[in-house]
Order: C-alpha cells, then structure tokens, then sequence
C-alpha cells in the first residue's frame, strides 16, 4: 500500500472532487463512517449488538478533521450511544462541510460544549472518564508545529482517559509529514487514516502515538490511491505473500541456494551462528560460514547444519581471508559479511575486492559497514558489478554518511533514498520502523516488529535471512522487504506471548518458518507448499 506526504493526499483529494467529481461532503461522510465501523467492531455490544448508552466523547477542531469528528458524533448518536461533543473552536469558525456537519449535530439529541479556557476542564475530566470510547478530531493533515498550549492541557486528560482512544486520520499533535510530535499528542489505540497512510505514522515519535492503523480509501478511485508517481510504500501481508519464492517438488539444496556469511570473531562467535541460523530459518539450500581461524572449530560445533571454512588471521579475519572468501563465492548465489566480524583495518582490503569482483548480490552488515565507512569512495567501487544491500542501524548510517545519528533519525526516509540512489544500492534503515530504500528511488515500510527485538543478535538473524532470500533467487529489494517483514513478524508472534522483552534472537530465527508458512496460502497437502 502506498504512504503519502500531506502534499500528496491534498493532489488525490482534489483530483477526486474536482477531477472524477465526488462531492467533498460525501469523503466526509465516508470517513465518520470508516470511524464508526471501527467502533463498532472494537466497542462490546449489548446483548442486542448495539452500542445502546454507551459513552462516547468527541474532541473536535475547527478543521476538516473536526468536521470529520462531528459527522462521527451524528452517526454515534444514530447509534443510540450517549454523544458529548467539546468544540476548540467557536462555531463561526467551522467553515464549509465541517460547518455544515455542526449543524447536522445540533440538531440531535447529542451533548456539544464549546472549550473557551481552562473552566471546562473539570466538565471534560468527567466526561472522559465516563467515555468508552474517545474521539480525537482536534487535528489532522492540515496540522502544523506544536499543539495549541490550551489544547495540550486536554490532550493530556484525554491521555489518561480509561476508554479507548481513536485518532481520526492521525492523532493530534503528530505531524502528519514527518510524525514529529513538539511536546504532547494524543495517544491513540487506533488511527483510522483516510485514502492512504501518510507518512507520520512511520515517521518520527508518529508510530508511538497512533496504536493500531486502519486505512479507509473513503470512496476515493483506487486509480489515485495507486497513482505511479507515489514512490512510498507500506509492506503488508499481501505484497510479502507475493514474494515467497515457490518450491519445486524436485528441489533439492542445489537449487535452493547457495549462500556465504563471512561472519564471527574472537568474542563474537555467536553472531556467525545466529546469523547461519537465520539463513538456515529462512530455507538456505547451502550455507558455508566463512570465519576467522580461532573460532572456526567453536562456531563448526555450533551449528551443525553449515560448511564452516577457516581463514586467516586468528581473532578476527584480515586480508589473507581473500582467497577462501572468493574461492567459496565463486559457486555461490549470494554472499553476506559482516555479523561479529570486527574491525580489522587488514580487513578492508578484502571488503574492497569483494565489492569490485564478487557478481552475485552482497549484504554488508555491522562492522562491515562500520569498515567500509572509513574508506571513503569505497561503497561506490561496486560499479555496477552486482547488487549491494546495506542493512545498517542509524549509528552505522551516521558514519556511512559523516553526520551525527540525530541526522538520520530526523531525516530517515530522505537520507535513505537519498543514499540508496547514490550508493546503487538497497539500504535497509534499521529502527522501530525500517525503511528498506531501493536504488530506484522507491522506499518501503515496515510495520512488523517491536521492542522486544532491541536485543543482541536480532539484526544478524535479519542479515542472514536477507542472505537466504537471495540465494534462493528472490531480488534484492524483495529479499530485503522479505527478510526484514518476517523477522518482524516472528518477533510479533513471539511478542504474543512473551510481551515485548525476553525473547531472544535465537528464538525469532526459530521462528521463521511458522511465520513464513503462516502466510503462504497454499495447503500441503497433495505435496504442494
Ligand atoms: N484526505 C481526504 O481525502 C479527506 C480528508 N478529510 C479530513 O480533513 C482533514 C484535513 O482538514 P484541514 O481542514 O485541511 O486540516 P485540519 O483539520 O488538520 O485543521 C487544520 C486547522 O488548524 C489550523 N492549525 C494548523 N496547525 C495549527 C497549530 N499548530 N495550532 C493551531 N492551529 C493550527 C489550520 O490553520 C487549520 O485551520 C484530514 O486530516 C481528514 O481528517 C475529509 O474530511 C475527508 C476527505
Ligand atoms: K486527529
């Protein structure tokens, strides 16, 4: 699915009133309704299934957005839900379809206050806390800088309400292009966006504040929601699905890949194993771990189903590791380094040669990265010479790209495209929302995963499922999204029943297959995966 800036979703809004000639109001009906169907779906009914007395409260601003809210109030109200209604604006503020909408509402049975100070706070605490459900129209895409200091003060009430909270469009206080938040916004349970995602909700401190998202196309004709020129993506179910690669009955491990981790050394051993285990989770044919001499006999022990070849030097791999690197790459389908490997300055010769003569798809990950970095130049020697993937976390970007992390984590969807279009490459920006940046220009999102994988290992699991991927012929933008979605999601399962700590990153390598086999859609039986 595509992810828009506001400028985008202001070109598809227009184009669908002014060009295919759907009425504006109609969008705005669409959309309280998008919203109610969702509270309807996640509110407990009564033993009839209505919403009968329940409470709701609606939080509305003198925009669009608040026009939204107030056709939501309405609709409640038909419901048979007990409606409370606090406007942050006067009423000859509201203009157009939200004003009109307003006077929809007035003439229900509906409750509506209008804010004008502080007075109203302790009439608002009340209501919000009898409020099953609370609606948050204050703001949407039209929103720019910090929240109204009035406004934040009930943003923080509305914050500690025990009912559930719904952003209408993208919680308030978050900025829709780039999901900063100045210094509160409305925490929601649910953001029910309209026509597509924009990108807030994966941006910034965005993805902290709109809880589960639902998107609604509102009517609008899916030819504008798919429009060409919109180069962001949001990765789901469906698009990963898609890039499964589909097993012969007659495979065997030739014909599922080859793959190289140049990985490991002396103290990190266990990132050559958890990296091979990911690689081996994600339906390796071969795999043939490249490791420095000292821990070469540790890292065989341990995981047994790899081909592990021992070079030099002894603690960590130096230049003399070219040639066991190249001899092993010559057969193979795709090669990654990086996982625990050090930084051995001898080692960037190799790094170099590797980049210049090594045709099938690298990933470069850790300390790979971490060496490539000192070398300036050094990214771009690929020329044209087979696909590169970077899978580095904003501390790692920082150096590849000289500036402080800050500057990456402000600016993450630019810098990423940015580079991968300089670099040739596929970039995969690590975080609690990876960007996956292809040298076309195009970036994807990723909504799988959380914090239970801020842990050690879990990136090299992530490097050695991008390796696996590969080699068993999945292009390198798609073994990417492919290999960052699935991880996240096995930490999802796992998260299901640990919460979000305790898991370890050998456990989201287990995990793999069952994430994997949860969304291919064919049965087994008859021998068809
Ligand atoms: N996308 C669609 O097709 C549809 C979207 N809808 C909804 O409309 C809003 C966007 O509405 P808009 O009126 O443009 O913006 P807002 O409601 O967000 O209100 C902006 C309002 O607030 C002022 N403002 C901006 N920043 C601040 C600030 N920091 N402090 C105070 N005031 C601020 C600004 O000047 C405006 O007056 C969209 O999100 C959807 O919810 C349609 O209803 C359906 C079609
Ligand atoms: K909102």
């Amino acid at each position: 699915m595509r992810v828009v800036s506001v400028e985008q979703m202001r070109q598809i809004e227009e184009r669908a009133i002014h060009q295919y000639g759907i009425p504006s109001l109609l969008l705005m009906e669409n959309a309280a309704w998008a919203v109610v169907d969702e509270i309807r779906r996640c509110l407990p009914k009564d033993e009839e299934g209505d919403l009968n007395g329940r409470k709701a409260v609606i939080l509305v601003g003198k925009g669009n957005n608040g026009g939204d809210g107030l056709a939501v109030a309405r609709l409640l109200v038909f419901q048979g839900m007990d409606v409370t209604v606090f406007l942050f604006a006067q009423p000859q503020e509201f203009k157009g379809d939200a004003a009109l909408n307003l006077r929809l509402f007035q003439g229900t049975t509906g409750k509506c206050f209008e804010i004008k100070g502080e007075k109203q706070r302790r009439l608002t605490r009340f209501a919000l806390a009898q409020a099953d459900v609370v609606v948050d129209a204050l703001f949407g895409i039209g929103m720019r800088g910090a929240l109204p200091s009035l406004i934040e003060e009930y943003v923080s009430e509305v914050n500690r309400a025990p009912g559930w909270v719904i952003s209408i469009d993208i919680p308030s206080g978050v900025e829709a292009n780039t999901g900063k938040v100045y210094r509160t916004a409305i925490c929601a349970q649910t953001t029910v966006s309209f026509g597509l995602p924009k990108w807030g909700l994966f941006l910034g401190e965005g993805p902290d504040y709109c809880g589960r998202v639902v998107v609604d196309p509102i009517s609008i004709p899916n030819s504008y929601l798919q429009d060409e020129g919109i180069s962001t993506f949001v990765l789901t179910d469906d698009d990963v699905r898609a890039l499964l690669p589909v097993r012969k009955l007659k495979g065997h491990k030739g014909t599922h890949g080859k793959g190289i981790l140049v990985a490991g050394s002396k103290g990190m051993s266990g990132a050559a194993v958890l990296a091979g285990q990911g690689a081996l989770r994600s339906g390796i044919g071969l795999l043939q771990i490249v490791t420095p001499h000292g821990i070469a006999q540790d890292v065989d022990a341990r995981i047994t189903e790899a081909t592990v070849w021992s070079a030099s030097g002894e603690d960590s791999l130096n230049e003399e590791a070219w040639s066991v690197i190249l001899k092993q790459a010559e057969k193979a389908q795709a090669l990654a380094v990086g996982p625990g490997l050090a930084q051995n300055l001898r080692f960037i010769s190799v790094l170099d040669e590797i980049l210049k003569t090594i045709s099938c798809p690298v990933v470069l990950d850790a300390d790979a990265l971490n060496l490539v970095a000192l070398e300036a130049g050094l990214l771009t020697s690929r020329n044209g010479r087979g696909p590169l993937i970077l899978t580095p976390h904003p501390g790692e970007m920082a150096r590849l790209c000289q500036c402080s992390v800050d500057d990456v984590e402000n600016n993450r969807l630019d810098l990423a495209v940015a580079k991968a279009v300089e670099w040739e490459a596929v970039v995969v920006l690590k975080g609690s929302v990876t960007i996956i940046a292809s040298p076309d220009g195009r970036a994807f999102f990723n909504p799988t995963g959380n914090p239970g994988l801020g842990t050690g290992g879990t990136g090299d699991v992530l490097t050695g499922s991008i390796l696996a991927w590969l080699a068993q012929g999945v292009p390198p933008l798609e073994a990417a999204c492919l290999g960052v979605y699935l991880h996240g999601k096995s930490a999802d399962s796992l998260a299901s029943e640990y919460g979000w700590s305790g898991f370890t990153a050998l456990e989201v390598a287990d995990y793999l297959p069952k994430v994997r086999r949860g969304l291919e859609l064919k049965p087994l039986d008859g021998k068809r995966g």
